[in-house]
């Protein structure tokens, strides 16, 4: 299905049900009490995250979502019935903003999760409830509340552990299907992929990541040549970039320059981004001699000052990637782990100032 990761709805809730004014008739009964019941209450509209999705674009389609009104009271006490909820589902990674106000609502990033984005209106009461010692016929009812209504704009920024930036053509998408189940197309020339995709990478017995691949980004991309920054924000929320080189360029690009056009493109973007930790990937390793290739990787070393990660690998071959891959299982797992340790040490800091 088309990816679309923006989307501007209105989702109206139902209004509570009214009250209702009714008094008992029976046979021999000349002067019944009241016995108006109450209205329902009406049903709220919420967002469901669901990892099963991984696009808004149902929700270019139709812009009103409503949930069902309350039903009103009836005689003999009879309470109107509760209006339904409407459920919008939505992919995991979704953020949900008022279009009014710009404030965040909601913020779905676990599957499952719900987020109420219009709350139904309250039942009115019937006039059964106004009976009194003093007023035993009361005409008295309440209305339902109205329920709520607004417009929101849906923001998809996909959620995944590991993003794949690099030129076009460098062979992202190669590594993206030679390692996951996930089946992009790939073709030798530039902006084959044109929207993102993510697939699940599995590192031995239960433990596995997400991968994000993107289209290329050319230089200029920050200010929106090409297609990339139209896709930099689905890597906002990765926790680490591998940088794809083409070792071989059908351009005759050298590799410093390929790695200082992207580095500096990121850095344009946002320099929140050209912080998170990066691991240059060399790739088509098969197509170049190993002493060349060691050569190049001592250049990234010495003219770029790079001291991060550095692998080199070819996307054709899987056995030469097991080695970035139980690295970046590795680096994730002990980021997770410290920030776990993080986040204790912060709650007792805060545990301690409260006893203080
Ligand atoms: N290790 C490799 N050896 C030889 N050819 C490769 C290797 N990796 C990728 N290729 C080839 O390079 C070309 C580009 O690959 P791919 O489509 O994966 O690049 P991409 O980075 O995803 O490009 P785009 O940004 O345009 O989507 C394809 O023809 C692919 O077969
Ligand atoms: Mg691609």
């Amino acid at each position: 299905m088309k990816f679309v990761d923006e989307a501007n709805l209105r989702v109206e809730a139902g209004d509570g049900g009214h009250g209702c004014v009714s008094f008992r008739r029976e046979k021999y009964v000349p002067f019944g009490g009241p016995d108006g019941g109450d209205g329902g209450d009406g049903g709220s509209v919420y967002l469901v995250a669901d990892h099963n999705l991984n696009t808004l674009y149902d929700y270019r389609v139709n812009r009103v979502y409503k949930a069902q009104r309350g039903g009103n009271g009836a005689g003999k006490d009879r309470t109107g019935a509760k209006g339904e909820s409407r459920y919008l589902r939505v992919p995991i990674g979704t953020l949900c903003f008022s279009r009014e106000t710009d404030e965040l609502i909601g913020d779905l990033t676990e599957n499952e999760q719900t987020v109420r984005v219009a709350q139904g209106g309250y039942h009115g009461m019937g006039n059964a409830r106004f009976k009194s010692s003093t007023n035993r016929a009361p005409r008295k009812t309440t209305d339902g509340t109205p329920g709520e209504i607004r417009e929101l704009r849906l923001e998809l920024k996909l959620l995944a552990d590991v993003g794949l930036v690099g030129l076009p053509n460098a062979g992202k998408s190669t590594l993206l299907a030679a390692v996951s189940g996930a089946r992009p197309r790939i073709a030798d020339y530039p902006f084959t992929t044109l929207t993102p995709q993510v697939g699940v990478v599995g590192v031995g017995p239960l433990r596995s990541f997400t991968l994000v691949d993107l289209p290329g980004l050319i230089e200029g991309a920050a200010e929106g040549i090409g297609l990339g920054h139209r896709f930099l924000r689905h890597i906002q929320r990765t926790r680490l970039l591998f940088h794809i080189v083409d070792l071989l360029d059908a351009e005759g690009r050298d590799v410093i320059e390929q790695i200082q056009t992207i580095e500096a493109e990121l850095e344009q973007f946002s320099p929140e981004l050209a912080s998170r930790p990066r691991w240059i990937v060399l790739n088509k390793t098969e197509l170049v001699d190993a002493e060349e290739t060691a050569e190049l990787c001592e250049r990234v070393r010495t003219t770029l000052d790079w001291q991060g990660a550095l692998y080199a690998v070819s996307a054709i071959r899987p056995d030469s990637l097991n080695r970035l891959l139980g690295d970046a299982m590795d680096y994730l797992e002990s980021e997770a782990a410290e920030r776990r340790a993080a986040s204790d040490a912060e709650d007792m800091d805060s545990d301690d100032d409260h006893e203080s």
